[in-house]
């Protein structure tokens, strides 16, 4: 059992209509620690008509919520953020006990999560409109800004709470309901949130969180005409599927899917910072991030030099238990990821590639993976193309400006990018030739709540975080008067 100072936060049931539920049929689903495989609780397998109650409950008190002023709405948001902040060290226990990932960058998450939060507190009492000067001396034009609905977010395992809060947040703050539908690998993290959101006095049906099989909650809401936005995290394979699922009801969506990130390492560089940044991007959460560097290029005169200074950084990395402090990389998510992994690997060292490092599990457990980095990477090998999902680094050779950013916007992704350099021509250059929607300069961490973090072509599209990310949850309405 999971040691918490507050065990109140380990909840085994939804966040539902009034409170509390199981599913109506008592089913349920167990949730297991990556590391050790361990059952950690259960979750409720809701239901079709569990799921359809909780799309009536959330339309039947949207209103009431966005009858509440901005302040109002930031009051209850800040009291939410005070009490995860309370509670911190539990929720980063939860999170390193149902997602693997390293207790220190569990800390981090909540941190980056509760920011946000924080930041749409603020943002939503600054959601202007415009007075338009009149073009007739008898009209008016006026434009309103005001809340979408009813809103769905569906989210991924890989950062339990910070996919959760960068969409109910802005949604809260705007005066709309939310249905959060969290990754059943990792639930706990968001049912935690729901509990402490409850207890700042968020009235019930403000934030619901349903839990059960994947396919039937998402027919339901993106099925649901009373549903108007639905919020997506994840595989672009499964992104397609929702937008599609969504155009019946034509629902205002935000999609953030797969990426493919480039890291290119310039030969006027700083090396010593670039093999930092890259080992900070390529193996964050063991790998598992939509924006860690896929595919590295170094420029050919200074390769040598590069890998000597990277792969001893990479050998100083330590695999373990997250929980577990001084662990850099924990377990992979479950057995899929790793033979992901494993599959990608074989089929390029078939194809030619060179294993300079790791490519095999750690005895730390089944799920855990050495850090690797392979070399002589052709692109007829899946691993040059595929979102990889794991601690492997890939590492091209490039001559030239041109042919380093060719080669980077090569693939259907477009979310995150990076480069080093020291040359700001050179930098102005590349900025503007990379087709991807968040570009790292001389750094591999890209992520902050004041920034709008998003991508282009099929990473998808709609910002979260930032001025912009509040604009997901609102429309714009234009009134028109005749005041004659
Ligand atoms: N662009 C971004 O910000 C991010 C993108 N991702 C991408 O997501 C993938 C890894 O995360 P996963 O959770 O494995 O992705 P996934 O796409 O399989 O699952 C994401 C969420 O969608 C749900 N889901 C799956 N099929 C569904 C269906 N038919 N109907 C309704 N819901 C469904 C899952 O239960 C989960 O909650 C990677 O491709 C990664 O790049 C992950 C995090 C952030
Ligand atoms: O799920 C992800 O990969 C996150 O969006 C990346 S980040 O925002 O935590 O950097």
């Amino acid at each position: 059992m999971l040691k918490l100072s507050n065990p109140d936060l380990l909840k085994q049931q939804c966040l539902i209509k009034d409170g509390w539920h199981d599913s109506s049929n008592a089913a349920s689903i167990d949730v297991t620690n990556p590391f050790n495989g361990k059952i950690i609780g259960t979750i409720p397998s809701l239901t079709e008509q569990d799921i359809k109650d909780t799309v009536a409950y959330s339309h039947a008190v949207q209103q009431e919520w966005a009858a509440k002023t901005a302040q109002e709405r930031a009051d209850l948001l800040q009291k939410w953020a005070d009490l995860i902040d309370a509670n911190k060290e539990d929720l980063a226990i939860l999170m390193t006990a149902e997602q693997g990932k390293p207790i220190s960058e569990s800390r981090g998450e909540m941190g980056y999560a509760n920011s946000f939060i924080r930041w749409f507190a603020e943002e939503g009492k600054r959601i202007y409109g415009d007075v338009i000067p009149a073009t007739k001396a008898q009209l008016r034009h006026v434009i309103l800004k005001q809340p979408v609905g009813v809103c769905a977010a569906i989210t991924p395992w890989n950062f339990p709470a910070a996919m959760i809060t960068r969409k109910a947040a802005p949604a809260l703050a705007a005066g709309c309901t939310i249905i959060i539908k969290p990754a059943t690998e990792t639930p706990f993290s968001a049912l935690a949130l729901g509990v402490l959101a409850e207890q700042a006095g968020i009235p019930a049906g403000v934030i619901q969180v349903v839990t059960g099989k994947s396919s039937v909650i998402g027919d339901i809401l993106t099925g649901d005409a009373r549903i108007q936005k639905l919020s997506f995290t994840g595989s672009t394979e499964v992104g397609r599927t929702l937008m599609a699922q969504c155009a019946p009801t034509v629902k205002k969506l935000s999609l953030e899917l797969g990426g493919n990130a480039p890291f290119i390492v310039f030969d006027d560089a700083n090396l010593e910072k670039a093999a930092e940044g890259l080992i900070a991007s390529k193996f964050r959460n063991a790998g598992q991030t939509c924006v860690c560097a896929n595919r590295i290029y170094v420029q050919a005169s200074i390769k040598e030099q590069f890998l000597d200074i990277f792969v001893k950084k990479v050998q100083a990395l330590k695999v373990g238990n997250g929980a577990n402090e001084g662990v850099d990389i924990g377990p992979l998510i479950n057995q899929d990821a790793l033979e992901k992994v494993q599959a990608l690997l074989q089929d390029a060292v078939d194809k030619g590639a060179k294993l300079v490092t790791g490519g095999d599990k750690n005895k730390a457990s089944e799920l855990s993976f050495n850090p690797t980095v392979i070399t002589d990477i052709s692109l007829d090998m899946d691993i040059a193309s595929e979102e990889i999902f794991g601690p492997v680094a890939t590492i091209f050779v490039f001559e030239t400006e041109e042919e380093a950013i060719r080669a980077a916007n090569d693939t259907i992704y477009g979310l995150a990018s990076y480069f080093y350099s020291r040359d700001f021509a050179r930098a102005w250059r590349v900025t503007e030739g990379l087709e991807y929607g968040i570009i790292g300069h001389n750094t591999g961490l890209i992520s902050t709540e004041v920034a709008p973090f998003g991508g282009v072509k099929q990473s998808g599209f709609g910002r979260e975080g930032s001025k912009y990310g509040i604009e997901e949850y609102v429309v714009t309405k234009y009134w028109c008067s005749d005041i004659s």
